[in-house]
Parts: structure tokens; sequence; C-alpha cells
């Protein structure tokens, strides 16, 4: 049977996306971490992995962005988009007053500091490795409260204090299945494309550059991040989302001008946006005028025009 591994344990949001990615013949398979999930898509052990990307309160989930930019390549072939509040799950019993310590994800801890700030403004804030791996830290008795998404109550016996908390109303999660690169999704004319580019640092510009290559085939930029190279200051890797599919000329022409450009494109794969919003794209850069213009060079270079 395939199978999906997501960022788990049970009860993470990274399983509700993987619910939602529509695959009802994948089971699921809970991974302690991003990049075990994704490393067990590289090793067999499962077909897709499902792991958050970016929040649009925290920004970058950078161990994904990391881990997507080394080892063996993974492709995107759907991206799934959830509206993020949490539930505050403790020992039954337990009050607000009474909370000494609430654990969570970072990236969760962010999204509801003023919430904490207001209600429990006494509990020291632990960092967990998934908002589920906090509510299993409640029931160890690693602390007395866990701020989970609102599904880790079904899994775990503990008692929901609170739910629905957000300090930002319509925060959302956005999450990448990937998969072994082979065959790519079809494009359906509302598709986004994702690659990590490393520039050739010393050259003045080269970002510009690299920009421009989109901009003057009509392509609209979604998201540019950078993330450090790790080895030394100053370097750095992009990642870039796009409107459009590879197997449109203008991205394909635009993807063999950043490989010209950069000492290395990783290609993060073309799948259909979450939201269904057609691609934007200029003028004058559809497939067809792609092909009349390369007929019109071939009929230079065979002397048949001028
Ligand atoms: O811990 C989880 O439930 C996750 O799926 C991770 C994660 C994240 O990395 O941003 C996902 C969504 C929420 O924004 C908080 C945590």
């Amino acid at each position: 049977m395939p199978s999906i591994a997501y960022f788990g344990p049970q009860g993470t949001f990274s399983e509700q996306a993987a619910l939602a990615a529509g695959r009802p013949d994948h089971t699921l398979v809970p991974e302690a971490t991003v990049p075990e999930a994704l490393d067990a898509v590289r090793h067999g052990r499962a077909d897709l992995a499902c792991v958050p990307v970016e929040n649009s309160v925290e920004g970058a989930v950078s161990a994904t962005m990391d881990a997507l930019a080394v080892d063996e390549p993974l492709v995107a072939v759907a991206e799934v988009v959830l509206p993020v509040r949490f539930s505050l799950l403790a020992r039954p019993g337990t009050t607000l007053a009474g909370i000494r310590s609430v654990a969570s994800h970072p990236h969760a801890l962010a999204q509801v500091q003023g919430w904490l700030a207001k209600h429990v403004s006494q509990a020291a804030q632990l960092a967990a490795t998934s908002t589920a791996a906090a509510a299993v830290g409640v029931l160890d008795g690693n602390c007395d409260a866990a701020i989970t998404a609102p599904v880790a109550a079904e899994h775990y016996a503990l008692a929901v204090l609170e739910t629905g908390i957000a300090d930002v109303d319509d925060a959302v999660t956005r999450f990448l299945v990937l998969q072994r690169p082979g065959e790519l999704p079809t494009p359906t004319g509302s598709d986004r494309t994702s690659i990590v580019a490393v520039a050739a640092y010393q050259r003045t510009g080269v970002l510009a550059e690299m920009l421009t290559e989109l901009a003057l085939r009509g392509i609209n930029l979604s998201r540019i991040e950078s993330r450090p190279m790790k080895g030394r200051l100053g370097e750095y890797r992009f990642y870039l989302d796009f409107d459009g599919h590879v197997a449109e000329q203008r991205v394909a022409d635009a993807l063999a001008a950043l490989h010209r450009r950069c000492h290395e494109v990783r290609f993060l794969g073309s799948y259909p946006k979450a939201d269904g919003t057609p691609t934007l794209a200029g003028t004058d850069n559809a497939d067809a005028d792609y092909a009349a213009a390369t007929d019109w060079v071939t009929t230079v270079r065979e002397g048949r025009t001028g």
C-alpha cells in the first residue's frame, strides 16, 4: 500500500495536511522530524512526505528549507494550505493558574505569544520537536501544558483547556507534498514552481540578474527566501517560488537562464497552487509566442528570411 510520511507524531498539523492532500489510498506514517519524513521518501520507506514549509505569521520553516536543499533531491507534487488555530491541552484537573510550563513547536509558540502573555504569563515556555510531541511531553510529565493542533485532543488523553487560540485570526501554514523525482504533475493553468538557487556570490547585482530572468519572461515571483550556506558568512541559497509550470516555455526558458547564471539550481517541483488562482503571466510570453519566435530564428539561420 502506498504511504505518506509526515512530520509527527500523530496529531500534528502536518498529519492534518497529509489527510487533506487527497490521497485516501495512502497510509499515514508519522516521523519525528522534518528531515526524517523527507529521508523516509529518499530511502524508499514512504512514497510521499508531507511537511510544513511556511507560516503566514512566523515565516519559513527552516528545517524544511534546509533539508530540501541537500541530499537526494525531492520534488513537490502538491501544496496544502491549512488555517492554524491552536488548543491548550493539559492533564485533567489542571487549571490555567496552575500551569508552570507550556511546550510546543517554536513556530506554534511564536503564533500565540499574545494569548500566553494574557492567560498563562507565569508559565515557562519550552520548545518541543512538534506540537503533538509537546502533548506527549505533557502525558510524560515533562511539562504542564501543550499548545497543539485541535486534532491532538483526539489522540492523547488530555483535557482541552482552551481552543481556537491564535494571535492572528487568519493565520495559515503551507505544506508541501513531496516525492522522489519522477513524472511531474500535469499543468493546470494554476501552478507554482519552486527552486533553490546558489548564486555566484562574488558578482555584483547577481540577485537582481536572477530576478530579471523571471521578470523579463512575465513570471510572477510569489516568494523569495534566503538561507545561509552554513560554512561561511555571506553565502546564501535563494529559494524562489513563482507562478507557472516547467512544461510552459517561458518557465523552462527562465530555468535554463538561471542554470547558466547560478552555481547550482535545484528544481523543487511544479505543482498546482492550493488556492487555484490562475497563473499570472505577462503579455507575449505564451507557448505560442515562444514557438513563433523560435520558428522565425530558424528561418533566419537557414537564410530563408532577413
Ligand atoms: O507541529 C506541528 O503540528 C506541525 O505540523 C509544525 C508546524 C510548523 O512547523 O509551523 C505547523 C503548523 C503550525 O504553524 C505550527 C507548527
